[in-house]
């Protein structure tokens, strides 16, 4: 795919953010004017990061589509699935995979811990649970030899931690492209500890 037709999708997408966000509740309002140069961006940045990747891709808790839909437009070759258990934001999410001609991704619109395991080989999340509850997800969908790939606040170092106590995983860290304090933790080798 060209450059320009996934700036086209992108572009697309946000529109749809915009007009369905005051029904639907897909992002904070007061981050409205910021989808492309924070939502978008974060989600873009862990396309970057995540640029070998390879084979199926889970997000969790995707709401709006972030970062599943960015990763589906830049990363058409993936088996992409979105968790979501909200019905609204899961319709929004199928309309947004047909209106930009997304063949290789769908929704799951169930919760995360009532779904089969999807053995993934990688997995995402952003905004959806501290890291030590997130960690039981990501077990439970993660294939033993995947890359989870965790989007977090301000916070991480102290999640991190925390996390520590019950879980043992390979842990590295990059700092966020749109806030210095904030974090894409990419986790291997996630065993209880
Ligand atoms: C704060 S939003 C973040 C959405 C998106 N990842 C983002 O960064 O904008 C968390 C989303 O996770 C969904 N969610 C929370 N717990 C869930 C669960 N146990 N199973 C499935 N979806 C869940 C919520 O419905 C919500 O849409």
């Amino acid at each position: 795919m060209s450059v320009s037709r996934e700036t086209e999708r992108l572009a697309t997408y946000a529109g749809l953010l915009r007009k369905w966000n005051p029904a639907i509740n897909l992002i904070a309002a007061s981050t409205i004017d910021q989808i492309e140069a924070r939502h978008i961006a974060d989600s873009l940045h862990l396309v970057e990061i995540a640029k070998n990747a390879q084979g199926s891709w889970v997000d969790l808790g995707s709401g709006g589509g972030l970062p599943g839909i960015v990763v589906a437009i830049m990363r058409p070759d993936l088996e992409l699935s979105m968790v979501e258990s909200d019905q609204r934001k899961g319709a929004f999410l199928r309309n947004a995979i047909r209106e930009l001609a997304l063949p290789h991704a769908k929704v799951l619109c169930k919760r995360i811990e009532a779904l089969d395991r999807l053995d993934a080989a990688n997995l995402s999340a952003r905004a959806l649970a501290p890291l030590p509850q997130l960690m039981a997800y990501v077990e439970r969908h993660l294939s033993p030899s995947g890359t989870a790939w965790l989007m977090k606040g301000r916070n991480w170092q102290a999640e991190v931690s925390q996390a520590q106590s019950d879980w043992k995983f390979d842990l590295k860290t990059h700092q966020s492209a749109t806030d210095p304090d904030a974090a894409i933790l990419e986790i291997t080798g996630l065993r209880h500890a």
